[in-house]
């Protein structure tokens, strides 16, 4: 089968922005279906591609050989529940892409035999440059995890995992990550606003920093710390900033934050299971 029917359930930012990658990599929007209660969101989807939309999720999934359930965590019993026979009349591979609902979880929900791939995107899928994680079940086949690489890959780099629980690890790096970043760039653009740059001249330069650092990482054949090595003239600047920055445990403070998002993580899925 060249292009699976692929519906989404909920279409939203993280749905419009692989509807999107999916379009331009050739998937042909008459085989893409989206529901969500919101006409809103329909047609702001509808303005990406010629897509089919519904306001009845059970009407989306009929037919389906792929549903991606898009929607947020506390809706997805429900949605869940809603679709299950539908699903299981089609018998689609089901993937979720919310943050903190297991496998087990959406197995009791939909049945017990439900193909289901669960992932982790993140929001530079919005422009193509996203990185997920995935994770499948043993009923699914070779074909189905094709589909799901295809998907995301729409979309980003895709990476799969061994284990479920590996997802959490992913969640705390890959999925939270950007707002790692973010809260990186606000600060530098604050200090240099406290040394006297006008805030625009502060942000101009510490993003296009960032976007340069990324790409060099990228497109290098040299290791992340060899290109720390090279900026680090000895006695230096950078030096001195990178002593401050290991004197106050950066390493030790990543280590903890990313320990307390894949703590969450767990908690989330015991809350919403
Ligand atoms: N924002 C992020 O960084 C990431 C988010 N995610 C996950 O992606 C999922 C979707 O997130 P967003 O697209 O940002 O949310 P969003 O709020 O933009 O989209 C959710 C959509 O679901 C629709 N919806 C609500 N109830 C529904 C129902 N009963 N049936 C069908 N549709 C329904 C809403 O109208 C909305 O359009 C969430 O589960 C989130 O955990 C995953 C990775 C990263
Ligand atoms: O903050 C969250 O819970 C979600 C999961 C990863 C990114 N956003």
């Amino acid at each position: 089968m060249e292009h699976p029917q692929i519906t989404f359930i909920g279409a939203g930012n993280m749905a419009s922005s692989i509807i999107g990658g999916l379009v331009e990599s050739g998937q042909p929007a008459d085989r893409i279906h989206a529901a969500d209660p919101f006409p809103q969101s329909l047609e702001r989807l509808r303005e990406i591609a010629p897509v089919n939309t519904y306001d009845d999720n059970t009407a989306a999934v009929t037919g389906a050989d792929v549903v991606i359930l898009a929607v947020k965590p506390q809706v997805m019993a429900d949605v869940c529940t809603g679709i299950a026979e539908a699903a299981q009349a089609s018998g689609a591979l089901v993937i979720s892409i919310a943050a903190g609902i297991t496998i087990a979880s959406m197995r009791r929900w939909l049945g017990e035999r439900t193909a289901i791939v669960r992932c982790m995107p993140n929001t530079p899928a919005l422009l193509g440059c996203g990185a997920t994680g995935l994770y499948a079940n043993e009923q699914v086949s070779q074909q189905q995890r094709d589909f799901a690489d295809t998907i995301l890959g729409a979309v980003g780099i895709v990476r799969w995992v061994e284990r479920e629980a590996d997802l959490d690890a992913v969640t705390a790096l890959s999925g939270s990550g950007p707002a790692y970043f973010f809260l990186f760039m606000e600060s530098m653009i604050d200090a240099g606003v406290a040394q006297g740059l006008d805030r625009d001249t502060a942000t101009e330069l510490a993003l296009q920093t960032g976007l340069g650092a990324a790409r060099m990482a990228l497109e290098n054949d040299v290791d992340l710390v060899e290109l720390r090595r090279r900026v680090t003239s000895p006695g230096g600047t950078t030096q001195a900033a990178v002593e401050s920055f290991e004197a106050r445990g950066l390493r030790q403070q990543v280590t903890d934050a990313m320990a307390a998002a894949a703590a969450r993580a767990e908690t989330m899925a015991k809350e919403m299971g």
